[in-house]
């Protein structure tokens, strides 16, 4: 089944951020080699952990979000171990929708239906090659906001929205949902 907008080579090149634990940090690595040598990518950004850090995933995650959040990024590919830690604490950061995904359809529909600018990977889970076919994968896909998708991704937006006052503590600093160059947004 074909989308409208299921590869966009003409799109503009996305900003990227990438980051993990000390669990995922050889496969953050390969990946960050494939996407710095990728015309889809514009930018890499490398928000840890390096070769001897023990950053806990929450913090890489969290920081990765939050400069998607902010716009200065476009999208961040996340890995721990299971690659769920780094969604659940991306997914703490206003405006930000993140998923684990370890198969092609599920990184297209996290574009595509869910309009995610997070993917995460499991480096305990998934193989090295996948990942990096997954990836390459990822960066072809762009949310078209005039797809039937739309209205559903923006229930979610909605529903954060209208939370904000009932969150005594805040829900982080972010002031907007980095959806994209401009083109992403739901
Ligand atoms: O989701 C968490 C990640 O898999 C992390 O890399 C490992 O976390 P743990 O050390 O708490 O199992």
């Amino acid at each position: 089944m074909a989308d409208k907008a299921d590869t966009a080579p003409q799109a503009p090149a996305l900003r990227i951020v990438v980051g993990s634990d000390d669990a995922g940090y050889s496969y953050k690595e390969a990946l960050k080699q494939d996407l710095e040598a990728s015309g889809l990518v514009a930018s890499v950004r490398d928000v840890g952990v390096d070769a001897d850090g023990h950053t806990a995933y929450p913090k890489v995650a969290i920081a990765a979000a939050e400069l998607v959040a902010a716009g200065e990024a476009d999208r961040a590919l996340l890995v721990c171990g299971t690659g769920l830690g780094v969604a659940i604490a991306a997914n703490k950061v206003k405006g930000i929708r993140a998923v684990t995904a370890h198969d092609s359809f599920s990184v297209e529909r996290a574009v595509l239906s869910n309009n995610a600018q997070v993917l995460t990977f499991g480096q305990r889970v998934v193989g090295l090659e996948l990942a990096r076919r997954l990836a390459a994968e990822w960066l072809t896909y762009r949310f078209d906001t005039s797809s039937a998708s739309a209205a559903k991704v923006q229930l979610m937006c909605d529903y954060e929205e209208s939370r904000d006052g009932d969150d005594a503590t805040g829900t982080g600093t972010a002031s907007g949902p980095g959806n994209g160059p401009g083109h992403e947004a739901a």
